[in-house]
Formats: structure tokens, sequence, C-alpha cells
């Protein structure tokens, strides 16, 4: 049996958390633990949402990639891979569309991209703030280029990216399980 990792990237707010623990708790995909030096939110825990670091010790780690967003530091790591597709053949990583196209050029066919978006923008900083994050944060992250750059699909994942919107969960769900029906098709995963 093949591995498979589906990521998730898209714009803030936009549901790629929503979905990988929708992932998770209906079909058992693991998901993949990045670092980041931001701080957590009141609901996250260090080891389940992300591993928090400081300026140092986000350091010590052997990373596939890394980026800056919005003026913090955020990498995946080999090993939170490996760690992960040890629990299931397929495994979710949340990523911005940065590390989104650098998955899709170094894992080729064992990535299925998705890119989620919504109708009308001004929704994401309302999920924003009604998901509790610090106002001046989310206006310093509205205003950032990477929030920019991520409201578009970049054209490098065109060809092969799920495009999937995400007004309405119920209707987006039913995209997801297309999508983890066709994996299993693939890598023959029950
Ligand atoms: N279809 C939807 N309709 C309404 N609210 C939603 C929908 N999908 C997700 N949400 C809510 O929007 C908020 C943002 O979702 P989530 O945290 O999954 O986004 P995200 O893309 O991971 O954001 P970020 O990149 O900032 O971490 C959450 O409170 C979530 O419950
Ligand atoms: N390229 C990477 N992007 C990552 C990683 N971990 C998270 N992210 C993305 O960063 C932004 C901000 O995340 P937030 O949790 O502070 O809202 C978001 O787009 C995430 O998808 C990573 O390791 N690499």
């Amino acid at each position: 049996m093949q591995n498979k990792l589906i990521v998730v990237t898209g714009p803030t707010g936009s549901g790629k958390t929503t979905v990988t623990e929708y992932l998770n708790e209906k079909y058992g995909i693991a998901q993949v633990i990045t670092h980041t030096t931001r701080e957590p939110r009141s609901n996250e825990q260090n080891g389940k949402d992300y591993y928090f670091e400081t300026n140092e010790s986000f350091q010590n780690n052997h990373y596939l990639e890394q980026v800056e967003y919005s003026g913090f530091h955020y990498g995946s790591s080999y090993e939170g891979l490996r760690r992960a597709w040890l629990k299931s053949p397929v495994a979710s990583i949340v990523l911005d569309t940065a590390g989104a196209i650098t998955y899709a050029n170094k894992l080729g066919d064992e990535v299925a991209i998705v890119f989620l978006h919504v109708t009308n923008v001004e929704v994401l900083k309302h999920r924003l703030l009604k998901r509790g994050d610090n106002v001046d944060i989310v206006e310093r992250r509205l205003q950032s280029p990477e929030y920019k750059r991520d409201l578009h699909l970049p054209k490098q994942l065109k060809p092969d990216a799920i495009e999937i919107t995400n007004d309405d969960w119920k209707m987006a769900r039913i995209k997801i399980d297309n999508l983890v029906k066709q994996i299993k098709n693939e890598i023959e995963w029950n």
C-alpha cells in the first residue's frame, strides 16, 4: 500500500484546520503537526495543534520546508510526516500556499492538494474574530502579503489541486468525502 498526504491550503479562516479535524475524526487520517513561533490561541495545545517554539528552539528541527507568515516562523519536519504516516497510510497537513507548492514539488504523486476558498472574502475576517483571534493580530494578518497571496490558487498548483468553496460546511464536506473515496480506491486502503 502506498502513502498519501492530503495537503490542505488556502487563505486564513477558509477552514483548513476544520477539514483536517474532520478527516481525523471521520476517517482516522492522522494530522502532521507543524512548528510555529506564534503564540498559542486559547484553545490550542502544544504537541496537538502545533509544536510551539521560541525563535531559538525553532532552529532545532529538520524542516522539509519553512516559511514566514505574518511575522512568525512556521515549519514542517520530515519527522512529523513520518510520525503521521506511521499512524495511518493517509495523513493530512495544513500549509500556506508556498508550503503547498514545496510539497507538490518534493512529493509529487504522494500528495493530494485541496485549495479551500470562500466566495466573499469579508467572511474570512468574521470567521477569525468569531474563532476568538485577537483583533490586532487579525488586522495585521489581513494586511500581510501572505494573506493576499493565499486568496488565489497559485498557477503551479492549478493543474492538480481540488478547489473547494467552503461557504457552507455541509456542501464542502461532501467534496471532502468524495476525495477520500477516490484516495481509498487509488491506494487500496479501507
Ligand atoms: N463553512 C463554514 N462556515 C462557517 N464557519 C466555518 C466554516 N468552516 C470553518 N468555519 C469556522 O471558521 C473558523 C476558521 O476555520 P479554521 O480554523 O478551520 O480555518 P483555517 O483555514 O485553518 O485558518 P488559519 O489559516 O487562520 O489557521 C473556525 O472557527 C471554524 O469553525
Ligand atoms: N508552509 C507552512 N505553512 C504552515 C505551516 N504550519 C501552518 N502553516 C500555515 O500558516 C498559516 C497561519 O497559520 P495559523 O495557525 O497561525 O493560522 C496558515 O495558512 C497555515 O496553513 C507549516 O509548517 N508550513
